[in-house]
């Protein structure tokens, strides 16, 4: 696997090397480890691809994606709020928060679809403010597929081409590799209409594919799909992304679609950056209370603190983490699969244990999700997970909840 992060901070140190950064895949047919050239005769589902993708003509050279500092206000809107980042090549980011924090306008913006007030967006140096869309050569999909109606995916798949100065049988080949390569060979010749709602974002991926492009921008492509088929789509893109190694910026408002597919995603609220991290980064060190909420669940304790330590609903809890910093500290938080069930306590429970009684009961197949108010803090409702084969509690049973100090995590 390539050597992580593949997308930094602004303040971070950022890459100087001039190599193509290497990437080892695994052929899923024989698992050895294959070749550039190899890697790219594979298609959407992981089988062989008969024909050549040919990789991006880029040198030798990284071609970094750099925000800079950009800004972009509608009205008394601020969309995007003085952001800044970089993404290596090859990298896979997504865009993830609430509605209206400035994901779609910022994937826009990079895309030139829309202008910045201020700031720059840079390719391999390259300052891209003044190249039109039409000419930054990357590939953009949409939620709404966007193919012609009246045209063949053959012909959707081409028809980027034609004004790029491909010839009538060169774009035909490419259609039919590209739609080789998302598993629809056998659907050219029909018409989007005829094609279910996943064919057809297959194709607007073929066709967004076709030109090599350098970027390859995805503004939600899963949202308008039912759950299965946007399940077996996100691992397929994110296979083969990977084996194409194109740089790619994905926005979503799914954290389960960010975890599953991002290197790296890029939590944004209010059109600022809360968070940069990789996946596992954000769910277990979150920067604040926002992201902790936003990436899986987390129960968020009010606290007071004093010298024993803090108090919450009348239990004393010790933290782990190191140094919790002397500051005004409010709230604790815990993820629900970290809250184990301690043996029955009554008021007089040890420290780092909550007795309390179960308020809801949700099997979910592979785990029972439960709810539990605190008996002395009734309105602060607590979640854990139990999984497997064991005694699932009953509405109004009583609880005793043990938050090992290990889990629990200050939020700022
Ligand atoms: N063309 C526009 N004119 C006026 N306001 C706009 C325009 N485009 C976006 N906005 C506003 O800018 C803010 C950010 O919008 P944006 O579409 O980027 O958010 P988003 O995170 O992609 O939201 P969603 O997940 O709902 O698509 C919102 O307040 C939105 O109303």
């Amino acid at each position: 696997m390539r050597a992580f992060p593949p997308i930094s901070a602004r303040s971070s140190t950022t890459s100087t090397s001039k190599q193509r950064p290497t990437t080892e895949t695994r052929s899923p047919a024989s698992g050895r480890r294959s070749s550039n050239a190899e890697r790219d005769r594979w298609n959407l589902s992981g089988r062989r691809y008969s024909g050549r993708i040919h990789p991006p003509s880029r040198g030798t050279s990284i071609l970094t994606l750099a925000i800079d500092d950009l800004v972009k206000t509608f009205g008394e809107v601020k969309a995007v709020d003085h952001v800044s980042f970089e993404v290596e090549e090859g990298a896979f980011v997504c865009f993830l928060g609430p509605s209206g924090c400035g994901k779609t306008t910022l994937l826009r913006i990079i895309a030139g679809l829309e202008q910045a007030d201020t700031g720059a967006v840079r390719l391999g140096g390259v300052d891209m403010s003044g190249v039109p869309a039409r000419k930054r050569n990357f590939g953009v999909v949409f939620q709404s597929y966007s193919l012609f109606p009246n045209m063949s995916a053959q012909r959707n798949v081409g028809y980027g081409l034609e004004c790029r100065g491909w010839s009538k049988s060169e774009r035909q080949k490419r259609a039919c590799e590209m739609l080789d390569l998302v598993g629809l060979a056998d659907q050219a010749r029909k018409l989007p209409s005829e094609m279910s709602g996943g064919q057809q974002q297959r194709v607007a991926l073929a066709r967004a594919l076709a030109p090599n492009p350098s970027l390859l921008l995805l503004d939600e492509p899963l949202s308008a799909l039912d759950a299965k088929v946007r399940d077996t789509l996100r691992q397929e893109i994110r296979s083969l992304q990977q084996r194409l190694g194109i740089t790619t910026v994905m926005v979503t408002h799914d954290q389960d679609e960010a975890l599953a597919m991002a290197d790296t995603i890029v939590v944004l609220n209010g059109g600022k950056i809360e968070q940069i991290g990789h996946p596992r980064d954000l769910y277990t060190r979150p920067a604040s209370a926002f992201v902790a909420g936003f990436i899986g669940h987390m129960n968020v304790l009010p606290v007071t603190r004093n010298g024993s330590g803090f108090h919450f609903s009348n239990t004393i809890l010790d933290v782990d983490e190191a140094d919790p910093g002397q500051g005004d500290i409010r709230s604790l938080g815990i993820r629900p699969e970290a809250i184990e069930v301690a043996s029955s306590h009554g008021a007089n429970a040890p420290r780092n244990v909550v007795p309390g009684e179960v308020r809801a009961v949700t099997f979910l197949g592979n785990l029972t999700r439960i709810e539990v108010a605190p008996d002395a803090q009734k309105d602060t409702v607590l979640t854990l997970e139990l999984h497997g084969a064991c005694d699932i509690p009953k509405l109004g049973d009583g609880l005793s909840l043990r938050l090992p100090s290990h889990a629990l995590k200050v939020l700022p």
